[in-house]
């Protein structure tokens, strides 16, 4: 009898965790939320499935080109749902504008939600820090000591010397008719100018590339939970976490070993050189306006070497593909260099305000194939863009390649034309930047935009000079195939550009330029 109790109290017990467990699956999964469309008007939806709204439309290898088509179909402005989670997308040049002027700081914020110890997306990084004081002090760091004019002044040899190194290589593989991976000479190029920007010496590039490539895998799948909210986004992150803390883990073994040598180099010189000295600085200084951490220091190193990396890498190898497949672009860009530079010294970054075809090609090269085909923002309050309502923390996804093939903002959008980024005078020049400041935005917008943009612009453009300037390129295709893939959340070349140098002078044009500087 006892043991009849026993097996029916223990059946009731199942039952009542049975109807527990439906009752939550059905108030979670199936139970309408209060429509909102009843008090507010949402942007337009395209249909949905039960259960996962439009997540099915987000599982897409070239994202950026499904949300594209999307777009095309059912609107500029969507209103779209993962579970019960709401993401705007937006895809046409003039809404995007619209929310960078009137709603700028209300989605200033990236909605990551923080996984604690780690230095990526953590609290204590800077990019996935909310607008507020830590975001206010660092950018003022960062300001002073990297992306200011005076800062960028300082560090103009340090760049100089890394270019003229990647002068070097490409003339050695010239001379041993060796061909050249773009993306891992573009990689040394990066990576050194930052990190020696930043800390004073050069990472080992293979290491650097391992976390990386791991990294920006570990991004996408964060990106993606950043998309959901509170408990469920919690549970996807933590499904990372263990990925989060071993590449982590990593980096901070690479960064704490550097920082230490910082610690004993100003110990004994009392001089500050580089960011890190800086960071330093302020993280000894008992009256700095904001207290941070080794962690602090740790992380927005690690955040400049990813953000900065990987984006003027993949502009490298989109840019010599595109030239190399427009015979008429490459003509007219080593003609505006010969003529300004000479033929006896090498493109230094002086030279760029007078090789403006240089700059249009650098830039219309971002345009059509931006590094980061969209970026993500959250709504702190609900608001509304174009009449419609959007609520408070939905996802803003920006698809910046739709944007900047919008064929309403740009005239030709698929066809690589850099005379359309060319000013003659000075009122084109002011028309041009108030177009850019509307339809062109692979830097993002408004006070979370890149603030590596000229740094960016002056790297990208003296790389592809150099190779323009100093190399004829040979390649075993007739054309360059211009597939796109897309790794973590960069868009890459499906086929990865491998190209054989062959040397314009017979000598190194690289003693002349130790002359120059
Ligand atoms: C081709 C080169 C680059 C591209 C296309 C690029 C693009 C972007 C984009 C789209 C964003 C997000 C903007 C937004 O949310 O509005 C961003 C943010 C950022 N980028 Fe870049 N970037 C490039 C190079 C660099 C470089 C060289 C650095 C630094 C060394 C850098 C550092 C950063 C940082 C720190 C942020 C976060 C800013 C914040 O949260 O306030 N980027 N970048």
């Amino acid at each position: 009898m006892a043991a009849m109790n026993m097996i029916d109290f223990q059946n009731c017990f199942i039952f009542i965790l049975l109807c527990l467990f439906s009752r939550l699956c059905y108030s979670h999964f199936f139970k309408k939320p209060k429509d909102p469309r009843l008090h507010f008007d949402l942007p337009p939806s395209p249909p949905s499935l039960p259960i996962i709204g439009h997540l099915h439309l987000l599982l897409s290898v070239l994202l950026h080109r499904s949300l594209q088509k999307l777009s095309t179909k059912y609107g500029s402005i969507l209103y779209l749902r993962v579970f019960r989670f709401p993401v705007v997308l937006i895809s046409s040049a003039s809404i995007a504008y619209e929310i960078f002027r009137a709603h700028d700081l209300n989605i200033s914020y990236r909605g990551f939600t923080p996984t604690d110890d780690s230095l990526f997306a953590g609290s204590f990084s800077f990019i996935s820090a909310p607008y507020g004081d830590y975001w206010k002090f660092m950018k003022k760091v960062l300001v002073t000591n990297v992306f200011g004019p005076q800062a960028h002044e300082q560090s103009r040899g340090v760049r100089a010397d890394v270019l003229e190194r990647f002068y070097g290589n490409l003339f050695d593989k010239a001379i041993k008719k060796q061909s050249v991976e773009i993306c891992a000479e573009a990689l040394k190029l990066s990576n050194s100018s930052i990190c020696k920007m930043i800390m004073g010496r050069s990472c080992s590039e293979e290491r650097f590339r391992a976390l990386a490539t791991e990294l920006d895998v570990l991004t996408k799948k964060l990106f993606f939970a950043n998309m959901l909210r509170a408990w469920f986004k919690k549970l996807v992150v933590s499904l990372f976490k263990k990925e989060t803390t071993v590449i982590s883990y990593r980096f901070d073994e690479l960064l704490e070993s550097i920082l230490v040598e910082h610690e004993k180099k100003l110990d004994v010189h009392h001089q500050r050189t580089d960011l890190m000295d800086a960071l330093l600085a302020a993280y000894r200084d008992e009256n700095a306006e904001y207290k941070i951490t080794r962690n602090h220091i740790k992380s927005i190193i690690a955040d400049l070497l990813f953000a900065g990396t990987e984006n003027q890498v993949q502009t490298i190898q989109w840019a010599m593909a595109e030239i190399i497949n427009n015979p008429n672009v490459l003509e007219r860009l080593r003609g505006e260099i010969d003529s300004v530079v000479g033929k006896s010294r090498l493109i230094q970054e002086t030279d760029l305000p007078k090789l403006p075809y240089l700059q249009a090609v650098v830039k219309e090269t971002i345009r059509l194939h931006p590094p980061g085909p969209f970026f993500l923002r959250f709504t702190k309050e609900g608001c509304r863009i174009r009449g419609f309502y959007v609520p408070e923390n939905t996802s803003v996804v920006v698809n910046v390649y739709a944007v900047m093939r919008d064929p309403d903002a740009w005239e030709d959008p698929l066809v690589f034309k850099p005379e359309r980024f060319l000013a003659s005078s000075r009122a084109e020049q002011e028309e041009e930047r108030r177009e850019k400041e509307i339809k062109y935005l692979p830097f993002g917008s408004g006070r979370r935009s890149c603030p590596g943009e000229n740094l960016a612009y002056v790297i990208m453009g003296t790389a592809i000079g150099v190779m323009v300037q100093g190399f004829e390129w040979r390649t075993t295709e007739e054309k360059i195939n211009m597939d796109e893939a897309v790794v973590g959340l960069s868009l890459t070349m499906a086929h990865p550009l491998k190209i054989i140098p062959v040397a314009r002078t017979s000598n190194s044009l690289t003693s002349s330029l130790q002359k120059c500087l």
